[in-house]
């Protein structure tokens, strides 16, 4: 790009402001805000008294309304992204929620300055009118599992302790979490624990291919641990599974075998059968809610580390990693995560966790904002490309600034697609 045009740019970029990436989930919306922090004065002097409120509201606040809440403990300070250096908030809320959210948009102003929002999973589709009839904006729509691959190449450039691995894994007692070099990451399995599961096969940048899935996931656990303890939230799930032992509730090898079943391996500490125990009356009656949690837990991880492995096998990758909310706060699963990857491999796999969690696929949207911004100054068809597969035909006719106009612009084209190696 000359210098002219780089310049323009920049200029349309900062009067974009504010930069938002938004990935509206089945269970939590997450939102990243790039707080600029080199504003000029003479910015300043421009800047509308609205976005002044939007930044102080959104970065002196930790809470917002209900269910909203900043993750503090993530924030990245002294980023660069398209030449503006700043700050990147995360913020998450309930994705039932988005009616406040509106309402909230509408009320603090932010109709007035955004008029495009680039937003990501399945929410971006299911309220794409509501942002328009309630708020007027547009949603600049990109695909979930593109944004989440450029959201953690992005903070593993950004944050060298991104990534991390447990220490002694085999020991779950004793294991520890240990940084871990992820600068040359390729190959890898990459198994993402929202609600549901999705598992890909990353072989470069653009490259990668979703090779499996499993409705068992995030929400199964949340939802079945609801169910059966009476709980009401994920950090009381959570709470309740820390405090519980999922021995009392499912059969273990050893209740059938009465110790190990040496001839395959399988040790009498091993569940042979989740919830095996829970057909008889005598064990319901003794088992604590606690337990139920964590069995509950143990059962979806569980679960999700053996598929997970499978693809890894199937894919002959050996490093394994795990993003998600459901591993907020979540150590247990983590641990078990780590443990199963490395145990049923004798040591050939590992698995891999990332600081920012459940925020990739916002994080990733946000940075793909500038390239649409970038493909609409460039201005000819053929640098309009789609957002990252290398392998898919780009069907847009005409791309246009989300400054002013991104329905076209954006990723309209939600077929799914599988990107060839
Ligand atoms: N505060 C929370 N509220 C609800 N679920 C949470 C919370 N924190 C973590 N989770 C877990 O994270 C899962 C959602 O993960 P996420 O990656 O945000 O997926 P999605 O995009 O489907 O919403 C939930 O199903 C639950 O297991
Ligand atoms: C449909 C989804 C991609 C949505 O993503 P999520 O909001 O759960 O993060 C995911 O829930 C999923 O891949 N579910 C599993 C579907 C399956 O392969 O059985």
């Amino acid at each position: 790009m000359s210098h002219q045009k780089e310049d323009m740019f920049n200029r349309q970029l900062a009067k974009a402001m504010p930069w938002f990436g938004m990935d509206i989930g089945g269970t939590l919306t997450k939102l990243v805000y790039f707080e600029p922090k080199d504003i000029t004065p003479g910015e300043q002097d421009e800047e509308a008294e609205s976005l002044r409120s939007i930044r102080r509201y959104l970065t002196k606040n930790s809470a917002y309304g209900k269910t909203g809440h900043r993750d503090a403990h993530l924030q990245m300070d002294n980023v660069e992204i398209r030449k503006r250096k700043g700050s990147l908030h995360f913020i998450r809320f309930q994705t039932t929620d988005m009616g406040n959210f509106l309402s909230l948009a509408k009320q603090k102003g932010m109709a007035e300055l955004v008029t495009t929002v680039c937003a990501t999973g399945g929410g971006a589709f299911k309220f794409e009118n509501d942002f328009r009839e309630q708020v007027n904006m547009k949603l600049a729509k990109f695909d979930e599992l593109d944004t989440l691959i450029k959201g953690i190449l992005f903070a593993e450039i950004q944050n060298r302790t991104e990534c991390y691995y447990y220490e002694n894994a085999r020991d779950i007692m004793k294991s520890e979490k240990k940084a871990f070099d992820f600068s040359q990451p390729y190959p890898f399995i990459l198994v993402n624990v929202g609600s549901g599961v999705s598992i890909l096969a990353v072989y470069g940048p653009d490259n990668y291919k979703r090779v499996s899935g499993t409705s068992l996931g995030g929400g199964t656990f949340l939802g079945l641990c609801c169910l059966l303890t009476g709980c009401n939230t994920f950090e009381e799930a959570i709470q309740l599974a820390t405090k519980g032992d999922n021995r009392k509730v499912d059969k273990l090898v050893r209740d059938i075998y009465g110790g190990d079943y040496d001839r395959f391996g399988l040790t009498g500490d091993l569940v042979a059968s989740s919830f095996g125990q829970m057909h008889l009356k005598d064990k319901r009656s003794s088992v604590s809610r606690e337990d139920l949690a964590n069995a509950t837990l143990v059962t979806i991880t569980n679960n999700i580390g053996l598929i997970a492995r499978m693809c890894a096998l199937n894919e002959k990758m050996d490093k394994v990693v795990f993003v998600g909310n459901f591993l907020r706060v979540n150590p247990i699963a983590m641990k078990l995560l780590a443990y199963a990857m490395e145990f049923w491999s004798n040591g050939t796999l590992k698995g891999l966790f990332l600081e920012h969690e459940g925020y990739f696929g916002a994080l990733g949207c946000l940075l793909q904002f500038n390239g649409e911004i970038a493909a609409a100054l460039n201005d000819t068809s053929d640098k309009c490309t789609a957002t990252s597969q290398s392998s898919t035909t780009d069907k847009r006719e005409n791309c246009m600034s989300p400054l002013d106009d991104t329905s076209s612009a954006s990723n309209d084209d939600n077929s799914p697609k599988e990107t060839q190696r």
